[in-house]
């Protein structure tokens, strides 16, 4: 089942293309890392695809009615900072929003989906703590447990891992995988290279205003490809313990 579909997907702002010609779909149960250099349009391309920005060409999420699209699809944005003063498990629970109207109480099913996020992103020894409080990271992962908690066949999340550290950031990335184990899907922007070549199935290569590739980490990656897209050398490795990729000298 397809929970993704771009056609011919562009997104133009202020005049300037920042990338066309963007076509792929997302099945069931895979983990995709949206890979690019900085200003390659890779938050464009995942609020666009959620119909939050102008775009040409086709988006069937963008295409869903609002509510449709709140339990087809969580989405967490790259701005993190949690400016409510309320407790981590109210934050989380605004993830069951799309599921309760508003006179509706919060059901039995709804906290065990928000129990369930807090666990997985063990927070559950901090859900009565202010959300302002907590630092950075630890709002970063309790943004990643509303959207967990939203309990959506497909999660978009933009630089999820981003600030975290590392036992959080390989944590998370295993999250992903077992979300896409279960068949749930995940489109996920991502710096780290290593991290993505070791836990998503997919890859996608944003760079020079389009899709430069698609397909299995290793394919993607190229020496060819990293020197052009990325301006840099790596070194991978498979191991007994997976895939190891580390990126090596700039090259420009
Ligand atoms: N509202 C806007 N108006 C005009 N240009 C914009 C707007 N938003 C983003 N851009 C431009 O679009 C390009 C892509 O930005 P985007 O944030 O999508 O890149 P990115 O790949 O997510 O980058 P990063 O890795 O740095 O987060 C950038 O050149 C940016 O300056």
């Amino acid at each position: 089942m397809t929970r993704l579909n771009l056609t011919d997907f562009a997104v133009r702002l202020r005049g300037r293309d920042i990338f066309r010609d963007v076509s792929f779909s997302i099945g069931e149960g895979e983990f995709v890392g949206l890979i690019g250099p900085n200003g390659a349009g890779k938050t464009t391309l995942m609020r666009a695809a959620l119909g939050l920005l102008p775009f040409e060409g086709h988006s069937s999420l963008a295409a869903c009615s609002e509510g449709e699209r709140a339990q087809q699809a969580a989405w967490m944005p790259q701005a993190r900072e949690i400016a409510w003063p309320v407790t981590v498990e109210t934050v989380v629970m605004l993830g069951r929003t799309p599921y309760l109207s508003s006179l509706q109480q919060a059901k039995a099913e709804d906290h065990a989906k928000v129990d369930a996020a807090l666990e997985q992103m063990e927070l559950t020894g901090m859900r009565q703590r202010s959300a302002t409080y907590l630092s950075g990271g630890e709002q970063a992962r309790v943004l990643i447990a509303r959207a967990l908690a939203q309990d959506t066949p497909l999660l978009l999340a933009d630089e999820p891992i981003a600030g975290l550290d590392p036992a959080h950031q390989i944590a998370t990335m295993e999250t992903f995988a077992a979300l896409a184990a279960q068949g749930k899907s995940s489109l996920v922007s991502l710096h780290d290279l290593g991290l993505a070549v070791r836990h998503c199935s997919r890859l996608l290569l944003l760079g020079d205003g389009g899709l430069v590739a698609d397909g299995p980490p290793e394919e993607v990656l190229t020496p060819d490809r990293l020197a052009r897209v990325f301006g840099i050398s790596a070194w991978f490795g498979q191991t007994d313990k997976g895939p190891v990729y580390q990126p090596l000298e700039v090259i420009r």
